[in-house]
């Protein structure tokens, strides 16, 4: 098929973020990073996947061809077409549950899109085949416009769902055992670090509105990357939708400028002010998580290092979130030649604050420990565009839901001190981000 793309953009009076995701058609797609425009997408007027190893070379090739020959009107660099999607964590397929509709990549070129940015809202119609036409693209402009322009109010944000029960992947012992075995490993110098996470999934009470739960994030998270993808809909399955606010940002790219960071080493947040300082310089002080940061910190130093013609490290210091803190050190890096943001996002993936070192045997142990399939959790989410430039967030504080059953993850790193006990409530604490949005 021939790959003719055209795509419209107008200025629109703007109805909010929560009126439009709520009127928006499957697959719907958000984008929000922070002091960054926030797009919303309705339906998809092209998708890309793929799936194993060469998956992030398959969807660089895909979206190049989508991309080659655009009739584009922008009107702004904001509503320039981009693909939005992202990946699974591991290479080969995910088909377990609740992934049965996630591929190994998936990127969409919504049909219609709101973004929101610092000079305006604009409204994007695209459409992609033989048959895409610029005067069709321009009339469904016209219409989305006078729909989007009277979208009705969608009064409060709606109460939590509510949770009825909770299923653990992970029983406590199996969880002890798993992390006592993964620390003998560290010590017998088998491996350096490797993360350990669980999935919750959660029963609820009644209907979830993603759109309401994002919106609230937005408010709790300003920080934060927030995102919702979702698979091709299925008529013989309720939609599915992956979703979160998160801290990690993998990296970002524009001309040869390369922006990253290391995010790993983890404590709460205090009462009161000074209890919150006194947290965060515990954290800074402490040996344990110092090593757990500095071997990410490291790692991703070393893999930029062969596409940079310099990489710049700055200060490490505490990323202060609503339910916990981390330690955090910004890395930039300006590239020695061009490059595609997806080689970047396939040399870092995973980072060790998500996955371990050595890579493959941290990945190994993570399959032969965790008694479910990550699927998209930790993984790339994130644009790209015409370019090449994009930007991609750890896909972290995020859930899967489907009917009337959210399942959330969350991990931490293991190192040779760790303690189970403490870990273990530390993927409590890093639940917390969604689990507030869904218990009443
Ligand atoms: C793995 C997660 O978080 C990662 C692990 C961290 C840690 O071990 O301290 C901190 C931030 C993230 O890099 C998660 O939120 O699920």
């Amino acid at each position: 098929m021939e790959m003719h793309l055209v795509s419209r953009s107008v200025p629109v009076s703007a109805p909010s973020f929560r009126a439009v995701l709520r009127a928006a058609d499957a697959p719907r797609t958000v984008w929000s990073a922070p002091d960054k425009a926030t797009v919303v997408g309705s339906g998809a007027a092209a998708t890309v996947t793929a799936d194993g190893p060469d998956r992030f070379d398959r969807i660089r090739e895909a979206a190049e061809e989508l991309f080659s020959s655009g009739d584009v009107h922008a009107g702004t660099e904001a509503a320039r077409p981009r693909l939005f999607g992202g990946f699974a964590f591991h290479a080969d397929s995910t088909d377990g549950s609740p992934w049965e509709d996630f591929p190994g990549a998936r990127f969409v070129f919504p049909r219609v899109q709101v973004t929101y940015a610092e000079n305006g809202t604009w409204l994007t119609v695209n459409a992609v085949g033989p048959d895409a036409n610029a005067e069709a693209v321009e009339e469904r402009l016209a219409r989305e416009r006078e729909r989007i322009e009277s979208l009705p109010d969608p009064g409060p944000v709606s109460d939590p769902p509510g949770v009825v029960h909770r299923r653990r992947t992970t029983a406590k012992d199996d969880w002890n055992a798993g992390v006592n075995a993964a620390v003998e490993r560290i010590s017998a110098g088998d491996l350096r670090k490797v993360v350990l996470a669980q999935a919750l999934a959660a029963d609820l009470a009644s209907d979830l509105s993603v759109p309401d739960i994002l919106d609230r994030l937005g408010d709790s998270y300003p920080d934060c990357y927030r995102f919702l993808v979702e698979p091709e809909p299925d008529a013989d399955r309720p939609q599915a939708s992956f979703f979160g606010a998160t801290p990690e940002r993998l990296v970002s790219l524009r001309g040869r400028t390369v922006e990253t960071g290391a995010l790993a080493g983890t404590t709460g947040r205090g009462e009161t002010p000074a209890e919150d300082e006194w947290l965060a310089r515990e954290l800074l002080d402490d040996e344990k998580n110092v090593h757990e940061h500095e071997l990410v910190a490291e790692t991703i130093r070393d893999q930029l290092a062969p596409f940079a013609s310099s990489v710049n490290t700055g200060d490490r210091c505490v990323k202060r979130l609503a339910t916990v803190q981390h330690l955090w050190t910004p890395i930039t890096a300006t590239l020695a030649t061009s490059e595609h943001v997806l080689s970047l996002v396939e040399a870092l993936h995973p980072t060790p604050a998500v996955g371990g070192l050595p890579p493959e045997k941290a990945l190994e142990t993570i399959r032969d420990t965790e008694p479910f399939d990550r699927g998209w959790y930790a993984a790339p989410v994130g644009w790209i565009d015409a370019a090449g430039y994009g930007s991609f967030a750890v896909a972290l504080r995020s859930a899967v839901s489907r009917d009337d059953t959210t399942t959330l993850f969350a991990g931490v790193g293991v190192v040779e001190d760790s303690d189970p006990d403490r870990e273990w409530d530390e993927v409590q604490l890093k639940y917390r981000a969604l689990l507030d949005e869904l218990e009443r």
